[in-house]
C-alpha cells in the first residue's frame, strides 16, 4: 500500500494520495534525467518540473552520469516527465503537459528503466473514471511473446499454472496443493524469472470466425459470452437429464439402473421394427458411475441362447459419430415378464427423424409451397451422415439391421444418429442370415429412409412409385439418383456403401465443409467462457471475505483494521457512481479490475472510503495479498468449525 492517511477534510484530496506529494517543491533541485541522458530536455519551457542547469549538479556523481551518457546509444529509453493526476486515465496520465505544471505531478510514477511504468488509477468511488483503457495502448508495456520462455521452463511453471488444468496430475501421497491459497501467489511461477511483466491478465482476445453483423453495444456482451439460444439449448439438455418422476410405478430399479422416467412420447406402438417384438425407452441413472442412459426394453423376450448376448460385444467397441452408443445388454424381470434390456448413451430432448419431420402426418401446406418440405441440403447432410454410419458398421463386421424414420435419431440441429442398433443382433440371432444380404438390405432400407424425409410418408416401402414420384417434386436429379441406387441395391449383389459414398463424394466434402465449419463456431463460443470460472472463483473469495459480521471486534476486519480496504476495493468495484450520483453498472470494469487482481498488478487504485475520511493508494498486487491472506485466515477458522 503507497500510502494509507487519515484525510483532513479541510485539505485538498491530493495530499491525500501519496507522501510523494512532500517532494513536490524538491523537484525543482533534481537534475532531470532527459539531461543527463541527452544532454537536453526537450519539455525544458514546456513545463518539466525538474533542473536543467547542468553546473548545479556538477558533483562528482553529475560526472558519472555524463560519462555514463556516452555509452547510451540511440536505442536507449527515452524519459518523458508524466503529469499524473487522478483525473485522467492511464493514457491521458503519459501524455506530456503542454503548458503548466499540475500540482498533482508530485504524485508521477518514478523513472523505471526496463520496468512497466506502473499507472496510478486515481479512480475515486464518487466520480466515475475510465477502468476500460486497454493496457495494450500503453506506449512502455512490453509486448506479449508467445512461446518466448524456455519450453521447459513452461513445462514446469505449467504444473502450478492456475489457468492450465490437470486433472490427472494429482499427487498419491501428498495431499493436494492448493495453488490458491498461496499468498504470495509464488505458486503461479516457481521461479522470478518466469514472472512476465505485464502478465497477459486480459485473455479476452476475441478469436474468429467473427460476426461483422452487430452493432457495438451488441458485440460487448456477445463477446463475452455464449450467445443465449446456444445457452438456452444447452439449459434445457441439462434439465432434461436430471427430471425424475415422482411417484413412479416402474421399478425403482433394473440391475444398477435407477430413477426411470420413460421417453416414449407416442402411444402408437410399431412392433414391426424389432420382429414382433414391442420395445418401451426409458431414460435411467446409473448407480455405477452416475451418468444417464436409455434403457430400450424389449418385452417379452426370452433368451435361449447366450451366444445371442455375446454378438452384441463389437457393438461396444463401434465408435461413430452418427450412431448411438451401444453400452450393455441383459435380461430382467423387473417389469414382471422376461424383458431383454439395451442400455444405451441418452441424448437428451432428441427426437426421432419421423418425430422431427412429423412424417406421415401430411405437409402444411401455404400457398404454392409446403412449408413442412426439408431442403435439399438438409436432406444431403442426412444422406452423408447415415453413410458414414453404415461405413462404419459395414467395415466393423456389422450390419445396422434397423434403418427406419422412428430409427434415427436427431441430436442436435441437423446431427442425426442411428438408433436402436444391436437390438436385432440379440433377437434374431438364430436366424443366421449371411451379413452381405444383411448389408445390403441396410442399403435399401437407406435409400427408403431418405425417401420417406423427402415424400413425407411413413412407409415408403409399401409404394415405392408413388413416394418417388412426390420426391421428384421437391428435390434435384443428383439426389433422386441417390434414393434409387440405394432402394435398387436388392437386385444389384455387387452394391456396397464404399461404393456409394464414392458416388456422392462431392456431397461429402460439403458436409465435411459445413461439419468444420460448425466446429469452429462452436469452438469461438467456447473462447468466450474460458475466463469465466475463474472469475466466480475470485468474485467468491472476495464475498467470503468483505462484511463478516463475526469478525466485527477483531483488529483486523475493524474500519480501520487492515482489511478495510478491500471493502473499499468492493466499493471501487461495484458501487460506484457518476458525476450526477447515479449508479455505474459497467460489466467491463468489473472484468477489467477482476482480471488485473487475479494478476495481481503493479498498477495502483485509490480507495476512498464512503465518508471520505480515509484514502489509500494500493496495487493490485498488494490487494491480491490481502484477500489470499484475509481468505487463508477465513478457511483456518471454518477448518475450527
Ligand atoms: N438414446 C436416446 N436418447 C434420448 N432419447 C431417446 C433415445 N432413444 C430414444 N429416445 C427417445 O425415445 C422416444 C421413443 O423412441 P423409439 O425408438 O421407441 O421410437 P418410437 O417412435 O416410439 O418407435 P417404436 O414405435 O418402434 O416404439 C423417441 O422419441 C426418442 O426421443
Amino acid at each position: 500500500m503507497a500510502a494509507v492517511s487519515k484525510a483532513n477534510t479541510e485539505e485538498p484530496k491530493t495530499n491525500l494520495l501519496s507522501p510523494k506529494s512532500k517532494n513536490k517543491d524538491n523537484a525543482k533541485e533534481i537534475l532531470c534525467r532527459n539531461v543527463t541522458i541527452y544532454g537536453k530536455c526537450r519539455y525544458e519551457d514546456k513545463g518539466c518540473a525538474f533542473n536543467h542547469k547542468v553546473e548545479k549538479a556538477a558533483t562528482p556523481e553529475g560526472a558519472a552520469d555524463s560519462h555514463s551518457k556516452k555509452s547510451f546509444s540511440v536505442d536507449s529509453p527515452s524519459f518523458t516527465p508524466s503529469f499524473l493526476s487522478p483525473g485522467d486515465g492511464a493514457k491521458t496520465a503519459l501524455r506530456p503537459s503542454s503548458t503548466t505544471i499540475s500540482p498533482k505531478a508530485a504524485s508521477a510514477a518514478p523513472f523505471l528503466p526496463k520496468q512497466t511504468i506502473p499507472r496510478p488509477n486515481t479512480s475515486t468511488p464518487p466520480v466515475r473514471q475510465d477502468a476500460r483503457t486497454p493496457d495494450w495502448a500503453l506506449p512502455g508495456a512490453q509486448e506479449f511473446v508467445p512461446g518466448r520462455l524456455d519450453p521447459s521452463a513452461l513445462q514446469a511453471q505449467d504444473v502450478n499454472d492456475h489457468r492450465t488444468p490437470h486433472f490427472d496430475s494429482f499427487p498419491t501421497n501428498h495431499p493436494p496443493l492448493n495453488p490458491y491459497l498461496d499468498p504470495n501467489g509464488a505458486a503461479f511461477f516457481q521461479a522470478q524469472s518466469m514472472f512476465q511483466q505485464p502478465l497477459q491478465y486480459h485473455q479476452y482476445a476475441p478469436l474468429g470466425p467473427y460476426n461483422t453483423n452487430m452493432l457495438p453495444y451488441q458485440r460487448t456482451v456477445h463477446d463475452l459470452f455464449l450467445p443465449n439460444d446456444l445457452r438456452e439449448d444447452l439449459q434445457k439438455r441439462m434439465a432434461a437429464a436430471l427430471q425424475t418422476l415422482p411417484n413412479s410405478q416402474l421399478p425403482q430399479h433394473i440391475e444398477s439402473y435407477h430413477s426411470l422416467v420413460p421417453l416414449d412420447t407416442t402411444h402408437h406402438k410399431s412392433s414391426s421394427i424389432f420382429g414382433g417384438y414391442h420395445s418401451w425407452v426409458y431414460k435411467a441413472q446409473s448407480s455405477a458411475n452416475g451418468h444417464f442412459f436409455v434403457l430400450r426394453r424389449i418385452e417379452g423376450f426370452r433368451l435361449t441362447n447366450e451366444l445371442a448376448i455375446r454378438s452384441v460385444q463389437p457393438w461396444k467397441h463401434l465408435v461413430s459419430a452418427n450412431v448411438v452408443r451401444t453400452a450393455d445388454v441383459f435380461t430382467n424381470r423387473s417389469f414382471g415378464d422376461s424383458s431383454l434390456f439395451v442400455v444405451t448413451d441418452y441424448h437428451p430432448l432428441s427426437k426421432t427423424l419421423a418425430e422431427h419431420h412429423h412424417i406421415g402426418h401430411g405437409r402444411h401446406v401455404r400457398g404454392r409451397n409446403s412449408i413442412d418440405q426439408v431442403p435439399e441440403t438438409v436432406l444431403w447432410s442426412y444422406v452423408t451422415q447415415l453413410a458414414s454410419a453404415l461405413k462404419t458398421i459395414h467395415n466393423g463386421g456389422l450390419a445396422a439391421r434397423v434403418l427406419d424414420t422412428s430409427k434415427v435419431l436427431v441430436t442436435g440441429k441437423n446431427r442425426i444418429r442411428l438408433n436402436g442398433c444391436a437390438v436385432m443382433d440379440v433377437i434374431q440371432h438364430e436366424a443366421g442370415t449371411p451379413l452381405p444380404q444383411l448389408q445390403r438390405q441396410d442399403l435399401v432400407n437407406f435409400g427408403l429412409t431418405i425417401l420417406s424425409v423427402g415424400a413425407n410418408v411413413a412407409d415408403a416401402s409399401q409404394n415405392f412409385a408413388r413416394a418417388m414420384d412426390q420426391f421428384k417434386r421437391f428435390y434435384k436429379p443428383e439426389l433422386q439418383n441417390a434414393v434409387v441406387w440405394l432402394y435398387s441395391a436388392q437386385q444389384y449383389q455387387d452394391r456396397t456403401t464404399d461404393q456409394f459414398i464414392t458416388l456422392i463424394s462431392s456431397q461429402m466434402i460439403a458436409a465435411f465443409d459445413a461439419a468444420l465449419h460448425a466446429d469452429d463456431n462452436l469452438h469461438t463460443e467456447l473462447a468466450r467462457e474460458v475466463e469465466n470460472a475463474r472469475l466466480v472463483r475470485l468474485l467468491t473469495k472476495l464475498n467470503f471475505i468483505n462484511e463478516r459480521p463475526e469478525f466485527e471486534h477483531d483488529r483486523q476486519w475493524a474500519e480501520n483494521g487492515e482489511r478495510f480496504f478491500l471493502k473499499l476495493f468492493r466499493d471501487y468495484v461495484f458501487h460506484q457512481v457518476d458525476a450526477q450520483g447515479h449508479p455505474v453498472v459497467d460489466l467491463a470494469h468489473v472484468l477489467s479490475c477482476m482480471n488485473k487482481l487475479d494478476a495481481g498488478m503493479d498498477e495502483h487504485v485509490t480507495l476512498i472510503s464512503r465518508d471520505e475520511q480515509n484514502c489509500f493508494v494500493v496495487s493490485y498486487r498488494e490487494l491480491k495479498k490481502a484477500i489470499e491472506s484475509a481468505f487463508q485466515d477465513l478457511n483456518s477458522h471454518a477448518r475450527r468449525i
